[in-house]
């Protein structure tokens, strides 16, 4: 089966070099992998192309070493030119995540054929509307944000007052209900938030800080996936 039908997005790590206080992005996947995260993003806006191949080559070796290929999706950020070489060389990565002012979806769609993963982040403004009514026909997913205003990304939500326009719990959840693709939530996500997420009926949760910057990037990763997961669990039981 191609990881496009069984893509999970519950628990995502968007992760670059500029994350992570000097330690290899490698081992920090792995740790995520290990400690059960479904989905990883390579983000980089300093790597140049060749050092984004190679991170997306330590990457999926990351996750294979995990054996953990066939179910983790890895994504690159942006950059389809990365995919398409990264695949070129034989490296498995499953597809990219672009935003509203990136390469658009449609050509994302066309070079990387429909077996591969394109998700798209949903626009700041207008957004319940704009969930109603998008073309979603070539999309895997969307990611919805910021929960929080985050140093990670100063510019995320940006209205077109130029102010960061964050999302409530509530905004979460009615946004969840509207899409008719899965939707994936970050920005200033940290543990705490997680049981009030996963009841919001998002498909998932994305992070940067809250694993990349923990003193035991394993550990944390952990707490997030357990906090997930047993909210999760709790829901199927009260529903059989
Ligand atoms: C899962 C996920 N959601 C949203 C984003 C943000 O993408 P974008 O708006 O294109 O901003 P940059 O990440 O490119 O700065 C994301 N990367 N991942
Ligand atoms: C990559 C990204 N996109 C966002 C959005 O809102 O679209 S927020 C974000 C960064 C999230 O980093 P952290 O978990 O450290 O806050
Ligand atoms: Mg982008």
């Amino acid at each position: 089966m191609s990881i496009v039908k069984k893509l999970d997005i519950s628990k995502y790590l968007v992760i670059g070099p500029e994350n992570t206080k000097g330690r290899p992005v490698a081992t920090i996947i792995k740790d995520a992998v290990n400690a059960g995260f479904t989905c990883i993003q390579i983000r980089s806006k300093v790597a140049s192309a060749k050092e984004l191949i190679q991170l997306t080559r330590q990457a999926a070796e990351a996750i294979e070493e995990a054996g953990k290929s066939k179910e983790v999706a890895l994504l690159v950020n942006d950059r389809l030119d990365i995919v398409l070489a990264a695949r070129k060389e034989g490296i498995k990565v499953d597809g990219i995540h672009v935003g509203q002012t990136d390469i658009p979806v449609d050509v994302c769609r066309e070079y990387l054929g429909e077996e591969l993963i394109v998700g798209l982040s949903a626009r700041a403004d207008e957004l319940f509307e704009y969930i109603k009514t998008a073309d979603v026909s070539q999309l895997d997913y969307f990611g919805v944000g910021p929960l929080r205003e985050t140093q990670t990304k100063p510019d995320c939500g940006l209205g077109k007052d130029g102010r960061v326009i964050t999302r409530s719990f509530d905004d979460i959840a009615k946004i969840s209900e509207l899409s008719s693709i899965p939707v994936v939530v970050g920005g200033g996500v940290k543990l705490a938030d997680i049981p009030s997420l996963a009841q919001t009926g998002a498909d998932g949760f994305f992070v940067v800080s809250a694993v990349t910057e923990a003193d035991n990037p394993k550990l944390e990763a952990t707490k997030l996936v357990n906090a997930w997961n047993d909210y999760k669990s709790r829901e199927k039981c009260s529903v059989n």
